[in-house]
């Protein structure tokens, strides 16, 4: 794994952008609906290296625009009230607007003369807004440009250009997009619906971000041992070293890879036996709220997510007595739901949002119902979303910061660098989230100390290494998901000594005989060894599989043995022992 290596200015640099984010985000917590804010704070952000986080602020500019605007809006107030404290205060406003920090493109171009000479009457105001918008149109194309949102930054750049068809800084940008267009579609004809709108943004825990616990320190483990103790009589968790997984792009062969991964290992969270468990005995029964389905109007428990008893006239089959349409399995479920999650949501018009997707777009749209449940058992429990115990503790497969530092430029851009490993859309990360905000009638402009976009990354990261999902009979494709915080502290192995089976609660059971027929059966002190993928695929499978979504190859005694043997009997064939990986696309647990 590369880093970059950085030097002492750099690093100066760098807190000094860090300390004007903090200020600017101090300032939009006492004044939510200033765009000017925004786009210096977005100009910040990409300034420190977060296109997407930029490209989210530069969003929420670009709607602050059309708040000032159009006096019909619910924020117009607000805003023009908030652009016209900016006027009368800000002298420096004209330069802000006038081109990119950092990654602009000419930093002389697109220079209007603007007359601001202290005035806040409409005209000003309307110049203001006109340029602001400019302003915003710029970093949302290079922004998304930058994290391989294509599609979405040629969108907005074209609405840029709608506006002012002579911005250089636009026209440039829509080169360097297309240009991008042309290599990745391999054509000299760009057509907008073809270009890729799946990019990747950085997976960190953001320099900023002060929700994490310490996962191994005693305090955790005593919090989670008790949480664990109401589902297992027999388990508990502890702190294990686990070898460190390369991607399958270093090395090809085990021996390779042997040699790197017998030096590296990291401590995670693991799950151990306390006791002997007795071949069939429960290990873990554990019930979730966390849960999403993108069936719209199918019959599942909106709370668990399993399909609900048939309706007869003795079913425990119960409503929302204040919704339509919300149905549970049972009172238990029901109050569950009030207690958790439900009345934020109750009546609110939201559940349409992310149903019946687009078959290619099913694991975003469950990841998406997972970020909609999480807010609004923040919003029904008073909580921020980092802090809700089913989210605080789970594995977010972070990079540190440090190796995330890419320098990126529009200029000949390749696109995001691959060590970024959070998927990243425009739709996903961005607009989908302030959409399911805007049905729950939360403010998505007064609530950012709870909603703001690192918080959205930072959650699909940690359901991205967690979340698991059951498929569709019909079409295979995921179709309901879920994080069982405790049962997904359990680590991989292709040869598992545990089974489970998720159908309202998620079950773990020890296994009555191993994958190769050896009888089951856990001894106390052995680690619960759980599988998330198809025990029965090949190695090869398995391990392309595990490279998306564990981020490497596995490295279990069964992956090493059958992968040797493999290459043994290669070497015999004479066709070699290369194996061909395919880059990672996705590293998530729903694929
Ligand atoms: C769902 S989490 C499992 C629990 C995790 N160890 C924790 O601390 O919460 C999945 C992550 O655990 C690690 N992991 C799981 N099984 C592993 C294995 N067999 N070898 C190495 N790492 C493993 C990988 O980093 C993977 O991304």
């Amino acid at each position: 794994m590369s880093s970059v290596v950085m030097d002492s200015d750099d690093e100066l640099d760098i807190v000094q952008l860090l300390t004007k984010r903090r200020e600017l985000t101090q300032a939009l917590l006492d004044s939510p609906y200033d765009l000017i804010l925004y786009l210096k704070r977005a100009i910040v952000y990409s300034d420190l290296g977060y296109p997407d986080l930029a490209a989210g602020d530069g969003y929420r500019a670009l709607l602050l625009c059309d708040e000032v605007r159009d006096e019909d809006f619910e924020y117009h107030d607000q805003a023009l009230s908030a652009l016209r404290t900016q006027i009368q205060e800000n002298s420096e406003l004209p330069i802000l607007l006038r081109h990119h920090g950092a990654d602009h493109v000419d930093p002389h171009g697109g220079v209007v003369a603007m007359d601001l000479d202290g005035g806040v009457g409409d005209t000003t105001v309307a110049n203001l807004v006109h340029r602001a918008s400019i302003r915003c149109y710029q970093i949302l194309s290079i922004s998304l440009l930058l994290c391989g949102s294509l599609k979405s930054a040629l969108d907005f750049c074209t609405r840029g250009l709608a506006t002012d068809h002579n911005d250089e800084e636009l026209l440039q940008a829509k080169e360097y997009i297309l240009e991008m267009g042309r290599r990745k579609l391999k054509s000299s004809d760009v057509d907008i619906n073809d270009l890729p709108d799946q990019g990747l943004a950085r997976r960190e825990v953001y320099p900023w971000n002060d929700h994490e616990p310490d996962r191994c320190s005693d305090e955790t483990l005593r919090f989670l041992n008790r949480e664990l103790s109401a589902v297992s009589s027999n388990c508990e968790i502890k702190a294990t070293e686990l070898p460190t997984l390369l991607d399958g792009s270093i090395g090809s062969s085990d021996t390779d890879r042997t040699s790197i991964n017998s030096v590296t290992t990291n401590l995670q969270l693991g799950v151990f036996a306390k006791c002997d468990i007795a071949p069939g005995e429960t290990v873990l029964d554990e019930y979730s709220v966390l849960t999403a389905n993108n069936r719209l109007k199918d019959t599942l428990c909106d709370a668990c997510s399993t399909e609900l008893p048939p309706l007869a006239p003795d079913s425990s089959v119960v409503g929302c007595p204040d919704c339509d349409d919300i149905m549970f399995c049972n009172e238990e479920c029901l109050g569950r739901a009030q207690e958790s999650y439900h009345p934020a949501v109750c009546d609110m018009d939201i559940d349409a949002i992310g149903k019946d997707p687009d078959p290619k777009e099913s694991p975003n749209a469950l990841y998406l119902l997972l970020l909609a449940r999480t807010f609004a058992m923040a919003a029904t429990q008073e909580c921020h979303p980092l802090d809700l115990k089913e989210v605080k503790f789970i594995w977010g497969d972070f990079l540190p910061s440090a190796a995330n530092a890419f320098p990126t430029t529009p200029k000949g851009s390749a696109g995001p660098p691959p060590i970024w490993t959070l998927p990243f859309s425009f739709a996903a990360n961005i607009s989908g989230p302030l959409h399911v905000l805007e049905k729950m009638d939360i403010d998505i402009y007064a609530s950012i100390a709870n909603y703001d976009l690192w918080i959205f990354n930072t959650l699909y990261s940690k359901f991205r290494g967690t979340a698991s999902a059951r498929v569709s009979l019909r079409d295979g494709r995921p179709e309901v998901a879920a994080v069982h915080p405790l049962w997904c502290l359990a680590n991989h192995d292709c040869d598992p000594n545990v089974q489970w089976e998720w159908g309202g609660r998620m079950r773990l059971w020890s296994r009555e005989k191993r994958y190769d027929g050896r009888s089951g059966g856990i001894k106390s002190g052995e680690e619960i060894l759980n599988h998330y993928c198809d025990i029965d695929l090949k190695v090869q499978d398995r391990r392309e599989w595990a490279n998306g979504s564990l981020g490497g190859w596995c490295m279990c005694n069964r992956c090493k043995r059958e992968s040797a043997e493999e290459e043994e009997k290669k070497r015999l064939n004479g066709h070699g022992a290369e194996l061909e990986q395919e880059g990672i696309e996705e590293h998530d647990m729903l694929n």
